[in-house]
């Protein structure tokens, strides 16, 4: 899939604003000395206003490698010597296999107006321009961040304060964040984004499934680990789980589908929280976006011990269902809402099991995504029994009655 060919076939616009595309595209493998003048000659192209600037007054740095894309920081100097910044995120090789990029392009424009997320500036043949978000990323649970406090005062300012931006730490999991979190959540899922409102967690597995269960790898290492792998086991997983999700008629809403903590921004000054990179969002059962960020609580060392406990699962739930009045929501709700997560849960482990097989593949990055693979997948196998006992028990309740038949 040409990423031009999007560009050209959509009108791309922010609300009224017309945001301005350029066929030009800038390769991602360059090194950052041979990318600059790409990326210079792209935001000329782009910004009519910069198109006689001196070269020089153009400045750019990594901001991330990304598993998926290069993501880089261009300050421009203008003649008022006020910097302006932004990013140019480079989208990586064959990721159009695992992320659809039009609906990725469509939910920014409106994602964007309701006030999440990076201003969308520019699109181009193989990326995007948006507004640079001065604030930090979070971190998973666990890390001891203390390290990361720019000074002494936030410490200070934490024993005193009710505040939720202004924390002893970063970690998605402390509950003044956590509840943050689950707020902008529940905002973020009455957006309405205009297409198939359609949930998209099994189409997207079934099609990872399909991609997935027929590759070739000719390296040794690979391959041996892939030919261990049973397709038909994984497929009837995929089957059960549907069923028994599909017995919960949860709430669909545009979810996020990724939000781990290098998704999340935080700038304290602002006391604003962002969430960013809505590249795997689409329409999908609110459960999904909920058992998949407590999923992201295990962080980058994949250690699931970090998955929230019952308690703060509910408290969680709390502030995602009444933000005003944690305290006054009902205990069937918060017990519902706790079977529709970690059901879903065991889909988030499926579907990124499966993604990260795809990835193997394809992606250039040097990544061991096989083992990856295993790890959610075993993870989804230890997890299955105990939330399908607790999710059939809670569908065999009397009182649901026709509900959940
Ligand atoms: N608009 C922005 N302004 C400032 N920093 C940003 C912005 N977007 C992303 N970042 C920073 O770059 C990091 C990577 O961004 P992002 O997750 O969008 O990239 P990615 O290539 O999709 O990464 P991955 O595939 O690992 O999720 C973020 O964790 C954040 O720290």
């Amino acid at each position: 899939m040409g990423a031009t060919k999007i560009w050209s076939a959509m009108e791309v616009s922010e609300g009224t604003r017309k945001i301005p595309s350029s066929p030009l595209t800038a390769d991602h493998s360059l090194s950052i000395t041979h990318i600059k003048p790409k990326i210079v000659a792209l935001c000329k192209d782009l910004f009519n206003q910069w198109s006689n600037l001196d070269d020089s007054r153009f400045s750019i740095e990594t901001v991330s490698g990304g598993i998926t894309n290069l993501l880089l920081k261009v300050s421009v100097r203008e003649d008022d010597a006020k910097d302006e910044n932004m990013t140019v995120r480079l989208y990586g090789p064959n990721t159009e296999y695992v992320i659809n990029r039009e609906r990725e392009l469509q939910a920014i424009q409106h994602l964007s107006v309701a006030g999440f997320g990076a201003k969308l500036l520019g699109v181009f043949g193989n990326g995007m321009v948006q507004s640079f978000i001065d604030a930090r990323t979070l971190t998973p649970s666990g890390i001891p961040t203390f390290s990361l406090l720019p000074n002494l005062v936030v410490l200070l300012l934490y024993a005193n304060s009710c505040h939720f931006l202004v924390t002893s730490s970063t970690d998605m999991k402390n509950p003044k964040l956590a509840a943050e979190i689950a707020k902008q959540l529940r905002k973020f899922h009455q957006v309405e984004i205009p297409g198939s409102k359609e949930p998209q967690v099994w189409n997207d597995v079934l099609k990872f499934f399909k991609n997935a269960s027929t590759l070739q790898f000719d390296n040794g290492e690979k391959k041996i680990k892939y030919e261990t792998i049973s397709f038909q086991e994984v497929h009837d997983e995929i089957i059960e789980l549907k069923e028994l999700t599909d017995r919960l008629n949860a709430p669909v809403v545009f979810a996020h589908n990724d939000l781990l903590s290098g998704n999340l921004m935080l700038n304290e000054d602002k006391e604003k929280l962002y969430f960013i990179d809505f590249e795997y969002g689409s329409y999908n059962y609110r459960g999904f976006d909920i058992g998949n960020h407590f999923n992201e609580y295990a962080g980058y060392d994949c250690d699931y011990s970090l998955y929230p406990s019952k308690d703060e699962q509910f408290h969680f739930f709390r502030h995602y269902l009444d933000s005003d009045q944690p305290n006054e929501v009902p205990g069937k709700d918060l017990e519902a809402l706790y079977v529709e997560t970690n059901s879903y849960m065991l889909a988030s482990h499926l579907y990124w099991a499966l993604w990260a097989l795809i990835q193997a593949k394809m992606s250039p990055i040097d990544f061991d995504y096989i083992s990856y693979f295993f790890m959610r997948y075993n993870e989804y196998k230890k997890q299955k029994e105990n939330y399908f006992c607790i999710a059939k028990s809670y569908l065999s309740k009397p009182e649901l009655g026709e509900r959940f038949i």
